[in-house]
């Protein structure tokens, strides 16, 4: 049996190291020392601290024609059929700052780039050109990962905290809480197999949101499970915000932005469209969407 064994999607710990965000306030290499762009000029200059700015950021994909990505490993391929190459420029120059304690809706429609930005921020998909700074690194939570299915939830509560770095003691003593968060507490000896997708979403939620985030990145995580654990799931956002955190949201549901967010931040075929205060924003791209 293949046994699942890393947890990248449900938090992604030190990977792609490589990519990782340039720290801000230092020196990433001897070519980078700050961010430079206009639009991002006033950092620092308040009294709110800076704990993500995004400089003039573009990110392409080579893809070939035949649908498959150009990776590393099809090098070689790429030189003998460059002419089914096709380039995506998924994100075109966008700069913004992320301030501690804000929680930042991302919106736009399918395909406009909000994950893509997103796997920038965190370090998962690398910049074509343009950078990421951050003060810490910055965490996906996404529902996507599967965990290991065969094992039970309890046993997976077990690997998912270890995998968020705490000590087993650590897990067992928040073991409580996650299994009451996640409304599992019947269901939390039986195989992870066995669970509805929501169930499992339920529980890949409460084990990822134990922790409390310096930077927090939630990828539509609150489309599955049901209303109520939804309103659950944005308190709780709320609260890692509340606690000096900085959230991203990205989500289709205005009404999950407009509950959790202040700020949001509208992608638009690669491109920031707006960036401000929920109400408006959300508003703006609601009537763009009609007049289509
Ligand atoms: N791994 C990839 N390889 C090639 N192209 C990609 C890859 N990931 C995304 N894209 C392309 O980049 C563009 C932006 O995609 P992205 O997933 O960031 O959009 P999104 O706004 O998150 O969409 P959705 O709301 O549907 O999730 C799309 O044109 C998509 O086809």
């Amino acid at each position: 049996m293949a046994v699942q064994t890393d947890f990248d999607d449900i938090i992604n710990p030190k990977l792609y190291p490589r990519h990782e965000p340039l720290q801000i306030g230092e020196a990433g290499n001897s070519n980078e020392t700050a961010p430079t762009s206009e639009s991002v000029e006033a950092v620092g200059s308040g009294t709110r601290k800076p704990v993500v700015v995004v400089d003039d950021l573009h990110v392409k994909y080579q893809i070939f024609a035949g649908g498959k990505a150009a990776g590393a490993a099809a090098g070689r391929q790429l030189l003998t059929k460059a002419r089914g190459l096709r380039e995506v420029h998924a994100i075109k120059g966008v700069s913004f700052v992320a301030y501690e304690n804000e929680s930042i809706g991302v919106i736009g429609s399918n395909g406009s780039g909000k994950s893509t930005l997103m796997r920038s921020i965190v370090g998962l998909t690398p910049p074509s050109s343009g950078s990421v700074y951050a003060s810490s690194r910055p965490n996906l939570l996404g529902v996507g990962a599967a965990l290991i299915p065969d094992l039970s939830g309890d046993k997976n509560i077990m690997l998912g905290g270890l995998a968020l770095g705490y000590s087993r003691k650590e897990v067992l003593e928040m073991r409580k809480e996650i299994i009451a968060f996640s409304e599992l507490e019947e269901f939390i000896d039986l195989p992870m197999r066995t669970y509805s997708s929501g169930m499992s979403a339920r529980l890949k939620f409460a084990i990822a949101a134990s922790k409390q985030h310096e930077i927090l990145i939630v990828d539509e995580a609150l489309a599955v499970g049901d209303a109520r654990f939804r309103k659950r799931s944005e308190a709780k956002i709320r609260s890692i915000k509340d606690n000096a955190g900085t959230v991203f949201l990205v989500s289709h549901s205005m009404n999950s932005i407009l509950d959790t967010c202040e700020r949001v931040i509208w992608i638009n075929k690669g491109v920031l469209q707006m960036d401000g205060d929920a109400r408006s924003v959300v508003k703006e791209y609601k009537a763009s969407r009609l007049n289509k």
